[in-house]
């Protein structure tokens, strides 16, 4: 059982007076879980019908449905003769995705295919993840964010306007009334994937994270929730658009935004009690404090700031680990210190701490820059957590902090990030410089899009004779057979997700991200072949993810911040989560969600007309 601090979960989201059509209800019951809020297989009751049923993604099969199916729920004569298996269905959706040429073509046909039957969806990006990932993430999804208001079609997740912040529940009710919701991602759109403020057209990034939730930890799709807050966007271009969607003026900050957050936060709180928050790309001046001021208010997460951290840090121990390098010893020079410079340098301090360093002794041996150059003491305009990086003056006299060289031949870092959206910023001269100090330099250019990283890797490795380690923040080829990984935070994120929902933790602490981390370091390929990359495979990603979780749930056990085992069986008796690693990994598998079709069970009710989404 867990400490006394761990408290009882609100469970009145399973007794709540449901306004739903009965029929409705049924189908969310029989989404309900087993053990957890996740189920997974078996049955399930289904009262849809017709082409009301071909129209709930959750539910659909298309062509899959079989022989007594068709007849239950009424489908004949909506559907061709031949009953396909999922198999065949995959082999054709393929088909028709490798059939289109441009990538947000291809991004389209996902999205389709998304709203249109999840299992075929999820399964069809599964077996194709290494091609598809970057269609339906970064970098594409940059792009059709980026064209959100010209090539909307069909709106999903939930829009809270900052005209109207007294609707806030309101509108998260019309979404969802009746659900459990496991997992939220909300954004601003302030700082979209590395091109900046896309306002409204923000709504699909958390589209975009919950997708990959499901894809790569098993997060149920039925139990999850996108939302976009609107606030009004600095972008000039979306501004001078007459198709733009969303609020068309500068965006609002100070008071009027901070209480809109507020709102939010506390209505989030009442209506889905046991969900996790998660932030995702918001501007630097409020994602960093958004995290700090509700951490513990609920379970929530910045990926910017947190998932890119944890991932940053798994490779460089990776990295370390094959160089035969100590942690400790390590110096890391950050180029570009906004919100995931910062994390990553507050992620790498974190885990020098848990590994025997003082918080001082960890951030001297950081070194951050941002467009003004080194960050010094004497820089007034730096935000508060830049200012715990800041270099002292009187140590960088006589030298151009502005030169990326220069601040290179003083510290001698043993690993260069980047996160600075400049393009080319890491030149022959500085991994040079980098390699003049170190045989094997740890070079991670992240900025995305592609286009945007400090250098590509078949540069990087020809200046240092293919002795760099690196990983890039978007998909690049093998270099001389030498595998890039790419530095994703797909492989953090959702392991931790997963790891909240499942142990119902009140809090995420830093100390459950940092075993999060040192599970992933524990799967790097590269100790059993230099030339593997420095994290393991993406056809792997839900076994890791699992690990991910489980690493993660054990320490929240280990804290006191689990509430699962004071959740009750639908049969009696309380959650018993094994404390050893290999069964609490089994049990953890057992939870996640699969694309797999489960035989539909007819109810006797009579749906009537909803607006039910799924
Ligand atoms: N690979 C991954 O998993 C992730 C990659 N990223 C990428 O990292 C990049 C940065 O993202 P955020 O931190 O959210 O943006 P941000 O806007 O918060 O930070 C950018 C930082 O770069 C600095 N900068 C700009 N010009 C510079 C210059 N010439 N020299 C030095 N620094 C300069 C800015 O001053 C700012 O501090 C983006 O491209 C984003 O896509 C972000 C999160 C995850
Ligand atoms: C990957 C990601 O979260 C970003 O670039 O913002
Ligand atoms: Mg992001």
């Amino acid at each position: 059982m867990t400490s006394s601090s761990a408290q009882k979960p609100n469970s009145s989201i399973h007794t709540h007076t449901i306004k739903t059509p009965v029929g409705i209800k049924a189908a969310l019951a029989s989404l309900k879980p087993k053990t957890t809020r996740l189920s997974i297989e078996g049955p399930i009751e289904c009262d849809l019908q017709g082409f009301q049923l071909l129209n709930s993604p959750i539910f659909n099969k298309g062509s899959a449905f079989n022989k007594e199916e068709r007849s239950a729920f009424g489908l004949n004569g909506l559907l061709p003769a031949q009953i396909n298996s999922l198999d065949e269905q995959v082999e054709r959706a393929y088909a028709q995705f490798s059939y289109l040429k441009s990538p947000l073509a291809k991004n389209d046909f996902c999205t389709s295919m998304r709203i249109q039957n999840k299992v075929l969806y999820y399964e069809l990006v599964r077996r194709h993840i290494r091609e598809m990932l970057p269609i339906i993430y970064t970098p594409t999804e940059g792009d059709a964010i980026a064209a959100y208001s010209h090539r909307f079609r069909k709106p999903e997740g939930c829009f809270l306007d900052i005209n109207d912040p007294e609707s806030i529940d309101q509108r998260l009710a019309a979404y969802g009334e009746d659900k459990d919701i496991d997992y939220i991602v909300v954004s601003d759109g302030e700082g979209i994937l590395g091109i900046g403020d896309q306002g409204v057209g923000g709504i699909r990034i958390a589209i975009a994270k919950l997708g990959l939730m499901t894809l790569c930890a098993g997060i149920h799709p039925g139990r999850t929730l996108p939302v976009v807050l609107d606030v009004g966007t600095d972008n000039q271009k979306l501004l001078n658009d007459d198709l733009y969607m969303g609020n068309k003026f500068p965006r609002v900050r100070g008071e009027q935004y901070w209480d809109f957050i507020d709102k939010f936060i506390n209505a989030v709180k009442q209506r889905f009690p046991n969900a996790v928050l998660h932030y995702e790309d918001f501007g630097v001046s409020t994602g960093r404090d958004m995290l700090y001021k509700y951490r513990e208010a609920l379970p929530s997460f910045n990926d910017d700031i947190q998932g890119t951290g944890a991932v940053v840090m798994a490779s460089m121990t990776a990295a370390l680990q094959f160089s035969n390098r100590k942690l400790l010893d390590s110096k890391v020079l950050i180029y570009g210190a906004g919100s995931a410079g910062l994390g990553i340098a507050d992620q790498i301090v974190n885990h020098m701490v848990s590994h025997g360093s003082t918080p001082e002794k960890a951030r001297a041996s950081i070194h951050c820059m941002d467009r003004r150059g080194l960050i010094l003491e004497s820089f007034e305009e730096s935000t508060p957590a830049q200012k715990l990086y800041a270099d002292k003056d009187g140590d960088w006299q006589g030298i151009d902090t502005t030169s990326l060289v220069e601040v290179i031949e003083k510290v001698k870092p043993t690993v260069l990030v980047g996160c600075s959206t400049q393009a080319g910023a890491f030149t022959e001269e500085v991994v040079k410089t980098m390699y003049k100090h170190n045989p094997q330099p740890i070079v991670f250019p992240l900025s995305n899009p592609t286009r945007l990283h400090e250098a590509i890797p078949s540069d990087i490795m020809k200046w240092t004779d293919n002795n760099a380690l690196i990983a890039t923040g978007s998909p690049f080829q093998p270099v001389d057979g030498y595998v890039i990984s790419e530095n994703n935070n797909c492989f953090t994120f959702p392991g931790i997700g997963l790891g909240a929902v499942l142990s119902r933790c009140t809090t995420i602490s830093d100390t459950m991200v940092s075993a999060a981390v040192d599970q992933l370091a524990a799967l790097s390929p590269k100790m059993e072949n230099p030339k593997n990359g420095l994290l393991p495979r993406l056809e792997e990603i839900d076994e890791v993810s699992a690990e991910v979780a489980t690493a993660f749930i054990l320490q929240s056990l280990k804290e006191g911040t689990a509430r699962v085992e004071s959740e009750e069986r639908p049969n009696g008796g309380f959650v018993e989560v094994p404390r050893d690693f290999n069964k609490c990994l089994k049990w953890v598998q057992s939870q996640m969600w699969k694309p797999i079709y489960r035989p539909l069970v007819k109810v006797q009710h009579v749906p009537e007309i909803h607006t039910f989404q799924y």
